[in-house]
C-alpha cells in the first residue's frame, strides 16, 4: 500500500516537531529553544518564579539584554547604571534584570556589552535566532525573528514565567494564513512601505489567531533586514507570527554567527533547516495575494497602523469608510492627530524625525537613508531628528562605513543603542502635540509621548522628510535614480565582516550594581473565580482599543503588578495638564465602580504584550470585558489572570447598551456561558473555549500543571538533543568558547569602531 505524507504548512512543521504532549482539551505543551528577555517583562516573572522557589530550567537558551530603558545618549565606558540611567525607575528596572540574569546565570548583554542593543536586533545578529526554532520573548515584536522561518511570537510576563519554570509554553493550534506577494517593488519602496499596505488590505485584525506566512517572488528577493522589517509588524496585522521560510540567503546570514552551529554541526543543521518549507497542496486557512507594483512608499495618517495611505494621497474624510465603526475611528483620529480632511500628505509639517526601532534600526536601514541626507542639511523647522542604532554593532558598522558622518552633517543626533523614541521609555518622548516621522511601528494615541503625533514611515521616507520639514515622497526628493534608490534598499549583507575582536559581556564577567528594592512576592496563581459576576457596565465607543491606551508605556517601568488601576486609560482620562476629562465614562461617578468594560468596537487589547493592561484593569475593579474581539496576547494573557473575556456580536451588544440605558445592571454566569440583565431575564448566550472556562473555574497554576508531567518535558529535551543537537549545542559552545574568550583576553574599554565586528 503507497502511504502519501500529508502535505503541512512549514508553520505545522516547526510546531509538530516542538510538541511536548498534546492534551486532551486542545491545548499543547510547546517546547522552547529560545527565549529572549528584556527589563520591562520580566521582572514580575522573576518574582514569581522567587515566590515558587523555582529556578531557571535552561539558563542558556535564555538571551537578555537591557534595551526600552537605557539612555541613548553618549556612554562613558565603563558604563555604571546606577549614575548612566537617570530616571529612577528605569534604573531600578534595569538593576533589577542585571540582579535576575546573574541570580539564574543567564547570559546578558547589557550596558557595557558593545554587542547591547534592541532584543529584536541582536538576537539575529549573535546567531541566537536560528531556522526551525521556537522563539518567544515578552514582547510582540518576536515576529520579528520569523524571517529566519523560526516560529517566534511575543508572550505576556504570566508565559515568561512559565518558560522559565519549563522551557514549555502551553498553546492552542493556531490558523494559518498565507500572503502571497507578487510584481516587483519600485524604487523607494521598501519591506516597511509594503508591510503597511498589506496591514491597510487586511487590516490590524486581519491575522487574528493566524501565523502568517509570507511568500512570492518579492519576499524571496528580499535581503534579511528587509524580512525582518516585514515580520516584525505582523503583530500590526495581528497576527500570532509571521514566517518567511528559510533559504541561502538565511544561511548566509546566519553562517559564522557567534552562537551558530559549527562544523559537523552546521552542515546537520543545514540539512535540517532545507526542508523548511511549506509543502506543495498544504493547506492554508487563508491565502492573500499582493500585488507590490501598485505598492507606494505608505505613511499613516491616523492612530492605529492600518490607517494608512500613499505619500501621493490625502488625509481621507470618515465618510470615505463604508463602515460606520470606521468613520468613527477616523473622526478620532483626525481629531487626535490635529488633521483636516483632504491634506495632501506632503503638506503635513513635521517636528520631529526618528529613524530607530526593531523595525528600522539595522544597517540596512541607515544605509539608504544616509543615500538620501548625504551633503544635505535637516530643515531648519524640525526641532529634532535622531538617528538611533538598533545595536551597537550596527552602529559600529555604520560608523565604519562613514554613515554616523553623513547623519551628524546632516544635523541628525547619531545615538548610542536602544527603544529610544519607538516608546520612550527613557528620556527620548515626544512633547504634547509634537508631530513626529518615525520609522517605528506603532502610531497609537501618546506612544511616543503623551498627546505625541506619530506617522509612521519607511527610513527613506524619514531622510526625505527631515530634509524637506514635511511628510515627502522620497522619490522626489532624491537626485538618485530610482533604481540606486532601490538597489541601496537591497543592499547585499554579504559586506558586514562576519565575527571576530569584540568585546562582550557575560554574567560572570559584567559588574552589576545591587538593586535597591527587594523581589515582590507572588502566591501560587490559583484564583477564586466566582462563576457569576453582577454589576454595572462601563461603556466605551472606540474600536482598536489598545494596550498603550488602557496601560500607557509611561508606567511601565514598574516592577509590581500590583496597584496599577490608577493607570489604567491615564491618556483618556486626563489631560496633559493632569485635568480629569469629565466626559471620560471613567471619570463618571456612577461607573467609577462598574465590574464590566463594554467597548463597542472590534480588536480590544491590540499592540503590545504587556500585562500591565490586564493588572490594571483588575486593580481597578474590572472583572470582565465585552468587546466584538479581541487581540491574541491580549486575550490569553488575560485569562492567565482570572479576567474573563467574553466576545458578544453586534445583537448582543445593541442588547447589553440598552440595558444599560436603562440604567441596569447585567450579570455574568460562566458556568452556564449566559449574560443575564438585572431581573436575571436573558440577554442572550455566550462561547467560550472550553480549556479557557475550566482555567477560570478550577484557577489551578499552569506552570503546576506543567511541571506536573515534568518527565515529558525530560523526554522530549532527550529526543530533541538527539534529533538536533546543534540547537543546545551551538549556544553552549559559543557562550563557552568563542565568545568568552573575547572577553577573558580584553577590559571592558570605550567602545572603538572596527571593521571586525560582524
Ligand atoms: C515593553 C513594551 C514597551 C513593548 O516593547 C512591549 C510589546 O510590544 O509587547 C512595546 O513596544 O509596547
Ligand atoms: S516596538 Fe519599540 S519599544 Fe517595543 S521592542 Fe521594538 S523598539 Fe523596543
Amino acid at each position: 500500500m503507497i502511504t502519501t505524507k500529508k502535505p503541512r504548512t512549514l508553520y505545522e512543521k516547526i510546531f509538530d516537531d516542538h510538541v511536548v504532549v498534546e492534551r486532551d482539551d486542545g491545548t499543547v505543551l510547546l517546547y522552547i529553544d529560545r527565549h529572549l528577555i528584556h527589563e520591562v517583562t520580566s521582572p514580575q516573572a522573576f518574582n514569581g518564579l522567587a515566590s515558587r522557589s523555582l529556578p531557571v530550567r535552561q539558563p542558556t537558551l535564555q538571551l537578555a539584554t537591557s534595551d526600552h530603558n537605557v539612555p541613548t545618549t553618549p556612554r562613558p565606558y565603563p558604563v555604571s547604571p546606577s549614575t548612566y540611567l537617570r530616571l529612577p525607575a528605569s534604573r531600578l528596572q534595569v538593576q533589577t534584570l542585571e540582579r535576575n540574569v546573574r541570580t539564574h546565570k543567564i547570559p546578558y548583554l547589557g550596558l557595557n556589552s558593545r554587542r547591547q542593543g534592541i532584543v529584536h536586533v541582536i538576537g539575529p545578529e549573535l546567531g541566537f535566532t536560528l531556522p526551525g526554532t521556537t522563539i518567544v520573548c515578552g514582547d510582540s515584536h518576536t515576529s520579528t525573528h520569523g524571517a529566519f522561518g523560526a516560529l517566534a511570537w511575543g508572550i505576556g510576563t504570566s508565559e515568561v514565567e512559565h518558560v522559565f519554570a519549563t522551557q514549555t509554553v502551553v498553546v492552542t493550534r493556531w490558523g494559518n494564513m498565507r500572503v502571497e506577494v507578487g510584481g516587483a517593488l519600485a524604487g523607494g519602496v521598501s519591506s516597511k512601505d509594503l508591510m503597511m499596505h498589506i496591514i491597510g488590505t487586511i487590516g490590524t485584525a486581519g491575522g487574528t489567531g493566524m501565523v502568517i506566512e509570507f511568500a512570492g517572488p518579492v519576499i524571496r528577493n528580499m535581503s534579511m533586514e528587509s524580512r525582518m522589517a516585514l515580520c516584525n509588524m505582523s503583530i500590526e496585522a495581528g497576527a500570532r507570527a509571521g514566517l518567511i521560510a528559510p533559504d541561502e540567503m538565511t544561511f548566509e546570514y546566519v553562517k559564522g554567527r557567534p552562537l551558530a552551529p559549527t562544523g559537523p554541526q552546521w552542515k546537520d543543521a543545514l540539512k535540517y533547516w532545507k526542508h523548511l518549507y511549506s509543502d506543495p497542496g498544504a493547506l492554508f486557512d487563508k491565502t492573500v495575494r499582493i500585488d507590490a507594483t501598485a505598492v507606494m512608499p505608505t505613511v499613516t495618517w491616523g492612530t492605529s497602523p492600518e490607517q494608512v495611505v500613499s505619500i501621493t494621497g490625502s488625509v481621507p474624510a470618515p465618510e470615505d469608510f463604508e463602515d460606520l465603526v470606521k468613520q468613527e475611528s477616523c473622526r478620532q483620529a483626525l481629531k487626535y492627530m490635529g488633521l483636516e480632511a483632504g491634506t495632501k500628505m506632503t503638506d503635513i509639517t513635521v517636528d520631529k524625525v526618528f529613524i530607530g526601532s526593531c523595525t528600522n534600526a539595522r544597517l540596512e536601514d541607515f544605509r539608504i537613508a544616509a543615500q538620501i541626507v548625504r551633503g544635505k542639511r535637516i530643515s531648519p523647522n524640525l526641532k529634532l531628528a535622531l538617528a538611533v542604532p538598533g545595536s551597537g554593532a550596527v552602529k559600529r558598522a555604520a560608523e565604519c562605513e562613514g554613515i554616523d558622518t553623513i547623519f551628524k552633517q546632516a544635523g541628525f543626533q547619531w545615538r548610542e543603542a536602544g527603544c529610544s523614541l519607538c516608546v520612550g521609555l527613557n528620556e527620548d518622548a515626544l512633547l504634547p502635540f509634537e508631530r513626529c516621522a518615525s520609522t517605528s511601528n506603532r502610531n497609537f494615541e501618546s506612544r511616543q509621548g503623551t498627546a505625541g503625533r506619530t506617522h509612521l514611515v519607511s527610513p527613506a521616507v524619514a531622510a526625505a522628510t527631515a530634509i524637506r520639514g514635511t511628510l515627502a515622497d522620497v522619490r522626489l526628493e532624491t537626485t538618485m535614480r530610482s533604481e540606486e534608490v532601490f538597489e541601496a534598499i537591497y543592499a547585499s549583507e554579504s559586506e558586514e565582516e562576519v565575527e571576530s575582536g569584540s568585546e562582550v559581556s557575560d554574567p560572570e564577567v559584567n559588574a552589576i550594581g545591587e538593586p535597591s528594592a527587594a523581589p515582590v512576592a507572588r502566591g501560587l496563581q490559583t484564583s477564586a473565580y466566582s462563576t457569576t459576576i453582577r454589576g454595572s457596565v462601563a461603556i466605551i465607543e472606540r474600536s482598536n482599543i489598545d494596550t498603550d491606551a488602557i496601560f500607557p508605556k509611561q508606567f511601565c517601568t514598574t516592577i509590581e503588578r500590583k496597584g496599577l488601576g490608577d493607570c489604567l486609560f491615564q491618556n483618556l482620562r486626563y489631560y496633559p495638564d493632569g485635568k480629569p476629562k469629565a466626559d471620560f465614562i471613567l471619570n463618571q461617578k456612577d461607573h467609577r465602580n462598574a465590574s464590566f468594560l463594554l467597548a463597542t468596537g472590534p480588536n480590544f487589547g491590540c499592540g503590545s504584550s504587556r500585562e500591565h493592561a490586564v493588572w490594571a484593569l483588575q486593580d481597578f475593579g474590572f472583572q470582565c470585558i465585552f468587546a466584538p474581539s479581541f487581540a491574541d496576547i491580549f486575550y490569553n494573557n488575560s485569562f492567565k489572570n482570572g479576567l474573563l473575556l467574553v466576545k458578544l456580536d453586534a445583537v448582543l451588544i445593541a442588547r447589553v447598551v440598552e440595558a444599560v440605558g436603562l440604567g441596569q445592571q447585567v450579570q455574568v454566569n460562566l458556568a452556564d456561558q449566559v449574560l443575564l440583565d438585572e431581573s436575571g431575564s436573558m440577554i442572550g448566550r455566550f462561547d467560550i473555549e472550553k480549556h479557557r472556562k475550566k482555567e477560570l473555574i478550577d484557577g489551578i497554576g499552569e506552570i503546576e500543571v506543567s511541571l506536573a508531567t515534568v518527565e515529558s518535558i525530560e523526554n522530549f529535551e532527550k529526543d530533541r538533543g538527539a534529533a538536533r543537537p546543534w540547537i543546545d549545542q551551538s549556544v553552549r559552545d559559543g557562550w563557552s568558547s568563542k565568545l568568552a574568550r573575547e572577553v577573558k583576553g580584553r577590559k571592558q574599554t570605550r567602545a572603538q569602531p572596527t571593521s571586525l565586528e560582524w
